[in-house]
């Protein structure tokens, strides 16, 4: 049975730091899209240690929710890939401990980047209403904490709905000067100050299809620039 109290955070995760001197691999190891070839300087992240960090995000955060039931709350566009790779492996860890979870997942879209820069202009696109949070244990899912606007924007618009407790799980937290808010409490990577793409993480809408994680090059900012 399903338990009626709030989840407690225990299992918190600081992430893998990722120092500034980290140059990221060679692109001729990897395979990658042949339309990106002079877009991206190097992969910073393959895509096997992604979902490698991943399983171990899965494995404490379950371990914290016991027998509660949580809502995934899946931070569109750039968390979808994470949001589905994590519930997946939460799902598998479940079944293979023979819990019986039942995990929901909603969607919510916010919007503020412009080419590689944070915005005044953030949006939230929708939905308007998420009361079905209220009262819920709510698992927030995001791909990437920069400036951390957006969580705090976030955070902010799901507390009005008011949930039992609001966890954060995030999978890139970038090291930057003045960032803001509250950090996730299951972080995958601690990174530098350079802007990544791949993995559903855009640069104006392009490189979603990038499997691994990598640092764009200039040629490659110039060229989808808006
Ligand atoms: O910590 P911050 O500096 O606020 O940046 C983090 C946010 O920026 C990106 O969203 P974006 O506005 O690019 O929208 P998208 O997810 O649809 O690409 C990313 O997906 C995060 O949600
Ligand atoms: O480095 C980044 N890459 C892609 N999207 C982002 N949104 C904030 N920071 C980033």
């Amino acid at each position: 049975m399903a338990e009626d109290s709030p989840v407690k955070i225990v299992k918190q995760d600081k992430g893998i730091v990722i120092e500034d001197d980290w140059p990221g691999y060679s692109l001729d190891l990897f395979t990658y899209p042949e339309h990106y070839h002079g877009d991206i300087e190097s992969v910073y992240i393959p895509h096997g240690v992604i979902m490698d960090r991943i399983e171990c995000l899965a494995r404490n955060i379950l371990e914290d929710i016991g027998n509660h039931d949580v809502i995934a709350l899946c931070v569109l566009k750039g968390g979808y890939k994470f949001c589905a790779d994590l519930v997946e492996s939460i799902k598998v860890l479940s079944r293979s401990t023979n819990r019986t979870l039942t995990m929901r997942v909603e969607f919510i879209r916010l919007k503020s980047y412009l080419n590689d820069q944070s915005t005044e202009d953030l949006h939230i696109i929708g939905p308007e209403d998420l009361s079905m949070l209220r009262g819920k244990n709510v698992l927030i899912v995001e791909a990437i904490v920069d400036t951390g606007k957006t969580m705090k924007a976030l955070l902010k618009h799901v507390e009005t709905f008011q949930p039992k407790r609001i966890g954060v799980a995030g999978l890139l937290v970038k090291r930057v000067p003045n960032g803001v808010g509250r950090l996730p409490d299951y972080v995958g990577f601690v990174i530098p100050n350079r802007f990544v793409v791949g993995y559903a993480l855009d640069y104006n809408e392009y490189f979603r299809d990038l499997n691994h994680i990598c640092v764009i090059s200039e040629r490659g900012k110039v060229k989808y620039k808006l």
